[in-house]
């Protein structure tokens, strides 16, 4: 089988600075990885490279067995990978409504041009709907988005990345900055959304990571210590020696 996403060898540096040295990773169809490692251990410049923000120095990326890492962001997009970000990357002068329509446009390949959409109104608008109710977002539906919660800022981010139809999805620290039951709001619907997806997610907050992981990396220096389930994880002695005095 081949596997949805596979990192081979891939090293980036700044100048002198080796920030990812040599990382190996393959993640399946379907499966739900977490990468996880100290502050500074490179999560967020993985993402980068992932996604096609940043040149991998050496190695290679590649989705669905089909190389990546020479792609720009959008390209990277078109191919079936989306991701979120820690700040969220909406239209913040649109309601969710018409934040969660450009996605959905976008999955059909309108570029937001919309000339081409003519008599397809009534088919968008429904998708759009089912949208917003399985984000619980429904009365919220002609918000703009600046006037959001945080909390549910951060709903209409996984939701118009997951909207957008593509089937690896990188999630950047989704539930950060949430209080007990918004997490746990979050956790649900993260598992919810990404049924049949593969999914990657960078996550500190172990609990999201253990309840949700069907396998974990750790990233230590820019270098993946171990991959293996989340009770190997736990158990493993150099994962418990990088994270002491970490917070966790
Ligand atoms: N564009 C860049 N230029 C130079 N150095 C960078 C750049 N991007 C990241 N770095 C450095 O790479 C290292 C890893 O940063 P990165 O943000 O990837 O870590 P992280 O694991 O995501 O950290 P955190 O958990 O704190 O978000 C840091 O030392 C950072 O300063």
């Amino acid at each position: 089988m081949t596997s949805a996403l596979t990192l081979t060898d891939v090293h980036k540096s700044f100048g002198a600075a080796q920030i990812i040295r040599g990382v190996n990773l393959a993640v399946e169809p379907g499966e739900r990885h977490a990468i996880i490692g100290p502050n500074g251990a490179g999560k967020s410049t993985l993402f980068n490279l992932i996604s096609g923000r940043y040149l991998p120095s050496r190695g290679e990326i590649s989705l669905h067995g089909e190389k990546i890492s020479d792609l720009p962001p959008y390209k990277v997009n078109r191919k079936g990978l989306s991701r979120s970000f820690q700040i969220t990357n909406l239209f913040h002068n649109m309601t969710v409504f018409e934040n969660l329509r450009c996605s959905l446009l976008w999955a059909q390949g309108y570029k937001y041009s919309f000339w081409h959409l003519i008599g397809r109104q009534t088919g968008l608008t429904e998708a759009t709907e089912q949208w917003l109710e399985r984000l619980g977002l429904e009365k919220r539906r002609d918000v703009q988005a600046s006037l959001l919660t945080y909390a549910e800022q951060r709903t209409l981010e996984i939701g118009t990345t997951i909207a957008g139809g593509a089937d690896v999805v990188l999630l950047d620290e989704p539930t950060a900055g949430m209080g007990l039951s918004e997490r746990d709001h979050a956790m649900r619907l993260i598992r919810e959304v990404t049924r049949d997806k593969t999914l990657l997610i960078v996550e500190h907050d172990m609990s999201v990571v253990f309840e949700l992981a069907d396998r974990i990396s750790v990233l230590v220096y820019g270098e993946v210590i171990a991959s293996d389930t989340p009770d190997a994880v736990r158990g493993n002695a150099a994962v418990q020696e990088a994270y002491l005095g970490e917070a966790h």
